[in-house]
């Protein structure tokens, strides 16, 4: 088959690229990582590749866009996102950042309830690859789909990629409920209530509402706020088990993406004036202004309002 041809090269070799990595090779595609550790060439890398798949963190997102653009990219090479992040600086998505670097290239976002551990276990999985460019999109459904991994086709990346990085605010306060204990139905209305949080900052962003009740959106809080191999749901645990962020983070393996968001989220909900309550006593919790417990009182005793306003 022609996509069986495809060359593709990963950009992070974190746990996260090293999974989507062994997705391709069980598809016997040709897949090469890159990460700042191998010292190899990465111009030569990519000079033949079709697909670049960045999996780095938020933080590598714009370093890794500017080594690029010093090189000779084919304007052909299609470039998939796979990172759930905000930058910190411009506050904005890794899409926005690829398309405004490389606006020739055909761009694709790769989000959805993807736990890396699970996936690598061979475990049943679903995710989503969006795109405006529809041709790319159908093309890494293809390549990456397997008997244990089910592509979908969607074509509002903004709204796939906000989905899966707002998410990880929500994990942090799930682990929060879980780490007080605090029973089934809190844990219910919480996600219930981060849902509609969610969709109230997506939408602004330029996210179509329906892409949020989807598996970038809907499916992937509800994998992240239910599992402990959630590394934004561990920080939120440890946090109510009494730890200290400074001492959750030195326990922890890779990287936990909603502690960033939730700043820049607050950023971009004071200047467009959105409510964003979780976020809200995530973002002073993470700061070590409350207590987990004070949060959840925050939460709770805020004025009586309609389920939909
Ligand atoms: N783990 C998971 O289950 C999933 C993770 N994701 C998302 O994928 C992204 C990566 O996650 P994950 O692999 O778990 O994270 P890890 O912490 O395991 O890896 C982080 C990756 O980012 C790279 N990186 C960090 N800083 C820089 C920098 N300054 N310049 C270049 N590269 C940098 C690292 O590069 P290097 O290899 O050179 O150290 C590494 O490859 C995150 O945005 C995460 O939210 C999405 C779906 C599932
Ligand atoms: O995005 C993820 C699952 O879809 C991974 O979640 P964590 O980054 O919280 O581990």
């Amino acid at each position: 088959m022609l996509e069986n041809a495809k060359k593709i090269t990963v950009i992070g070799g974190g746990i996260w690229g090293q999974t989507l990595a062994n997705l391709a090779r069980r598809n016997y595609l040709t897949v090469r990582v890159w990460s700042r550790h191998t010292g190899e060439d990465l111009g030569a890398i990519i000079a033949d590749t079709d697909v670049i798949i960045s999996a780095v963190s938020i933080k590598g997102v714009v370093p890794t866009i500017e080594q690029l653009q010093q090189l000779q990219l084919n304007s052909s090479t299609i470039i998939v996102t796979a990172t759930k992040g905000l930058e910190p600086i411009t506050t904005r998505t890794p899409f926005h950042l690829w398309n405004q670097a490389f606006p020739a290239n055909p761009l694709v976002v790769l989000s959805g309830p993807n736990l890396a551990k699970e996936i690598n276990q061979g475990l049943p999985a679903a995710t989503v690859v969006a795109s405006y460019q529809q041709k790319a999109a159908i093309l890494l459904q293809k390549l990456l789909s397997g008997e244990s991994f089910r592509v979908y086709l969607n074509s509002d990346p903004l709204g796939t990629e906000l989905g899966g990085t707002l998410k990880n605010v929500m994990a942090i306060a799930s682990g929060v409920c879980d780490g007080l204990q605090l029973g089934t139905n809190a844990k219910s209305a919480l996600l219930t209530r981060a849902l509609p949080e969610i969709i109230r900052v997506g939408t602004c962003l330029g996210g179509c509402q329906e892409t949020f009740f989807g598996l970038s959106g809907l499916g992937d809080l509800l994998a992240t706020c239910n599992s402990p191999l959630s590394r934004n749901y561990q920080v939120g645990y440890q946090l109510a088990l009494g730890l200290s962020l400074p001492e959750v983070l030195a326990k922890l393996e890779g990287t936990a993406e909603g502690i960033n968001t939730t700043e820049v989220l607050m950023r971009i909900a004071q200047e467009k004036n959105l409510y964003v309550p979780i976020t809200c006593q995530v973002d002073r919790l993470l700061r070590g202004e409350i207590s987990p417990q004070v949060a959840v009182y925050e939460l709770m005793r805020r004025d009586l309002k309609a389920e939909f306003d």
